[in-house]
């Protein structure tokens, strides 16, 4: 909406109203470090930022240090190394790749600070009080779409500017005792993955890219065999077959909330499920995990802040049946309404790929001394693995603990 008037008199009312009402807004923020990905998408970001974003900080009068950043990981770095009592958040004018690098960053600081130790995937992560704002200028911004309903960069500078909070589920994907990432929107294995490492290669297409990679992975409808384990959210957190979309104020997400702050958590004792088989796709959704391309999302009941997962695993089914699900992702209908297709809303799940890496299997072979090992080891041999994407950055080992 944009008010207009040629009446001066009217013109200083209103912004003194608009100025006294955000005086009176304790949260909102004063001083911000700005993170901009210069590369991303079509290379727009700092106009975006320059011409967008950057008037509407000015007169809302917060302070602003810009950092256009030189390489992947810069920002992630200067948040690790910087001292942030002067800040009241970071922002990144980017994609899902940025925001996931500020995150990192932000979660990693958090942790290091409390003493927690990163790579213990059982450790109970500290609460992450330094706030990330999004400004959408990549290539798909799905966090962005998920959390505000569109990927408009003066709608994010706005909610920025009044101090809108909303709640965030992440998760720590582990591979034995090693930390490799946080993930906050989409963990895909399989189709996803292979779309991404495709994609990679042909950076110079732009969002396009993604277009190409999809079809070429789509035609080589490549499977991958695996056993999952995973152990079930219980408690108030909703199905993944819910007819309702998640937004901010959600009785869902705050009633969980509550009960985090309260170190309620009912779920520690619930019992491991697993089965095995043959899979074009493993996706972990976070959040929905809408965009432009798809305003349902992989998962349109998925929450944004119930501390929990859906998993979402597309068994063996015909080139045809799969387009079928896939074109379901950008109409209305029910993508997951398929008998080839399961979904499970979790708190935690692991991955173990049928298949081993030459460095594994010479390992394995010095190891293979129980019955259970050897069979393991037979039926990893001559397997294709695939890769996670995890936010749009590739994770290259298969077999992932996710919590
Ligand atoms: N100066 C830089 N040079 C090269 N890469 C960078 C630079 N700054 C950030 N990056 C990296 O670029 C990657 C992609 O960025 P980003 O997510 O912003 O754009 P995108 O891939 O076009 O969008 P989306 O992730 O929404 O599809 C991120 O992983 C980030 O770490």
């Amino acid at each position: 909406v944009t008010f207009s008037t040629s009446v001066r008199a009217l013109h200083h009312q209103w912004m003194q109203t608009i100025e006294d009402q955000l005086h009176y807004k304790a949260v909102r923020p004063h001083s911000l470090l700005v993170f901009i990905n210069p590369v991303a998408a079509i290379q727009q970001a700092v106009d975006i930022y320059q011409f967008k974003v950057a008037p509407l900080f000015k007169l809302a009068k917060i302070t602003t240090v810009v950092i256009v950043t030189d390489y992947a990981n810069h920002a992630r770095d200067y948040i690790l190394a910087t001292d942030f009592h002067k800040y009241d958040g970071v922002v990144c004018v980017g994609g899902d790749g940025m925001f996931s690098e500020l995150m990192q960053g932000v979660i990693r600081r958090t942790q290091t600070k409390a003493g927690v130790d990163l790579n213990n995937p059982k450790a109970r992560l500290a609460k992450c009080h330094l706030r990330i704002g999004i400004i959408p200028a990549g290539s798909t911004n799905s966090v962005c779409y998920s959390t505000t309903g569109v990927s408009d960069p003066v709608t994010s500078a706005l909610h920025i500017i009044v101090g809108d909070c909303q709640p965030l589920d992440v998760c720590s994907v582990h591979q034995r005792n090693t930390l490799l990432k946080y993930s906050a929107s989409l963990l895909g294995y399989g189709f996803f993955g292979d779309i991404l490492k495709d994609a990679e290669r042909a950076r110079w297409l732009r969002a396009s890219r993604y277009d190409l990679s999809g079809i070429k992975t789509f035609l080589k409808h490549q499977l991958y065999e695996g056993n999952i384990s995973f152990r079930l959210a219980t408690g108030r957190v909703g199905s993944p077959r819910d007819k309702c979309r998640c937004l901010t104020g959600c009785t869902i997400c705050s009633e969980i909330g509550r009960r985090l702050n309260q170190n309620e958590n009912e779920d520690d004792n619930a019992n491991w499920n697993e089965l095995e088989g043959k899979f074009l796709a493993i996706n972990g959704a976070c959040i929905s995990c809408c965009s432009f391309r798809s305003s349902q999302g992989l998962s349109p009941s998925g929450h944004l802040a119930n501390g929990a997962l859906d998993l979402i695993l597309v068994h063996k089914c015909s080139k045809f049946n799969f387009l079928r699900h896939l074109f379901r992702h950008v109409t209305n209908n029910d993508q997951l309404d398929f008998p080839f297709v399961e979904v499970y809303r979790v708190r935690e799940f692991k991955f173990l790929p049928y298949v081993m890496s030459s460095r594994e299997i010479a390992l394995k072979k010095q190891k293979r001394k129980s019955h259970f090992r050897r069979n393991i080891w037979r039926r990893n041999v001559g397997r294709k693995s695939s890769s996670w994407n995890s936010d749009g950055e590739l994770i290259m080992p298969a077999a992932i603990e996710v919590k």
